[in-house]
């Protein structure tokens, strides 16, 4: 399958270092506004292959993403220490709009896959731009918040992530909800596991994972400028759910209607496939959660229907 990467900056070739690192893909374009970065990227990344999977991988022009049946849309500006993902927003529209229908005149078929922030407004704006329908636009949202959270709760119990399954839904920022009242560790309510490996969630416990999961942005931009890694491979495994027609069940964000509020993307567990989003599942919350999800929505609402 061909992948295209538009934004080759940090987080485009963390994408497609963990693409090349897995076997996805047989052909990733990488295509920068700075075409020497891009070149860059292109070649180190191409280094990793023999140690890796056979996947090609080039930088280009847009005209180089004909044919590609997923493109990530990783351009535009990131945060600066302090700042929060909705501060780009103005910035980044600009960007998307000059991109997306670039996009769109080679690779019409495409499945387009957002990361950059505010992703799920991003996504949004994305939708709207290409006209595609809803389940073809997909948003990373809260996949890495997702991974944040179950890495943090699997190190608590001193169980693998991998056999925690929970989510946080609604946006990918400050507003996010991590839905604690239907986690499962293996088959066995979160509560009972922990009490069985004697490794209670106490009110401290959860605020500190509250925090971890939140601010884990936050904490990294101040020490290195940036996160790439996690969002890398979260794209990666997007990715790797369209390719293989997975029909895996991730966190991202797509444009529906949630708890009563139309027409706005944020994230929700989705069934993904070659198709892009083919179902949508609403798990069963807690009142605070719900309400907590509501609101997070009706927030990236007004934040669209403020740009006009
Ligand atoms: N969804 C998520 O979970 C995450 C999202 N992000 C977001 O991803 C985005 C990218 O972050 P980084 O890679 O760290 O930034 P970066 O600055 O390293 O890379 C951005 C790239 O976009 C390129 N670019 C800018 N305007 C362009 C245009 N009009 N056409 C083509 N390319 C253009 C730049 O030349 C640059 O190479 C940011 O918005 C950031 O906030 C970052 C981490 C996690
Ligand atoms: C930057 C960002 O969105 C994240 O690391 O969650």
């Amino acid at each position: 399958m061909k992948i295209g990467i538009v934004g080759a900056g940090m987080v485009g070739s963390a994408a497609a270092f963990a693409m090349v690192m897995r076997g996805i893909g047989s052909r990733i374009v990488l295509v920068d506004l700075d075409e020497k970065r891009a070149r860059a990227e292109a070649e180190d990344i191409a280094h990793a292959v023999p140690f890796a999977h056979p996947v090609v991988v080039e930088a280009g022009d847009y005209v180089d993403l004909k044919e590609a049946e997923v493109v990530i849309l990783a351009a535009g500006v990131s945060q600066k220490p302090g700042e929060t993902r909705l501060q780009l927003l103005t910035r980044n529209r600009a960007v998307f709009q000059q991109v997306v229908g670039r996009v769109m005149e080679v690779a019409p078929k495409a499945i387009l896959l957002v990361a950059s922030n505010p992703v799920d407004i991003m996504g949004q704006i994305t939708q709207q731009i290409s006209g595609l329908p809803p389940g073809r636009v997909i948003g990373s949202g809260t996949i890495l918040d997702t991974a944040r959270f179950r890495w943090l709760l699997g190190r608590h119990l001193g169980i693998a992530p991998g056999s925690v399954h929970g989510y946080v839904l609604g946006e990918h920022g400050d507003s996010e909800v991590l839905a604690w009242s239907n986690v499962r560790v293996g088959s066995v309510e979160l509560g009972s596991f922990a009490a069985q490996v004697g490794a209670a969630i106490t009110a401290d416990v959860r605020a500190r994972i509250d925090e971890g999961v939140r601010r884990a942005a936050y904490t990294i931009i101040e020490g290195k400028g940036a996160t790439w890694y996690g969002i890398g491979a979260g794209l990666a495994r997007i990715v790797g759910a369209i390719e293989a027609d997975e029909n895996a069940v991730l966190s991202v964000s797509c444009v529906s209607d949630v708890l009563g509020v139309e027409r706005v993307a944020c994230s929700l567990p989705r069934v993904v496939g070659r198709a892009g989003v083919v179902a949508e599942l609403m798990p069963e919350l807690s009142a605070e959660e719900q309400s907590g999800l509501r609101a997070s929505a009706a927030l990236l609402k007004e934040a669209v229907e403020a740009l006009g």
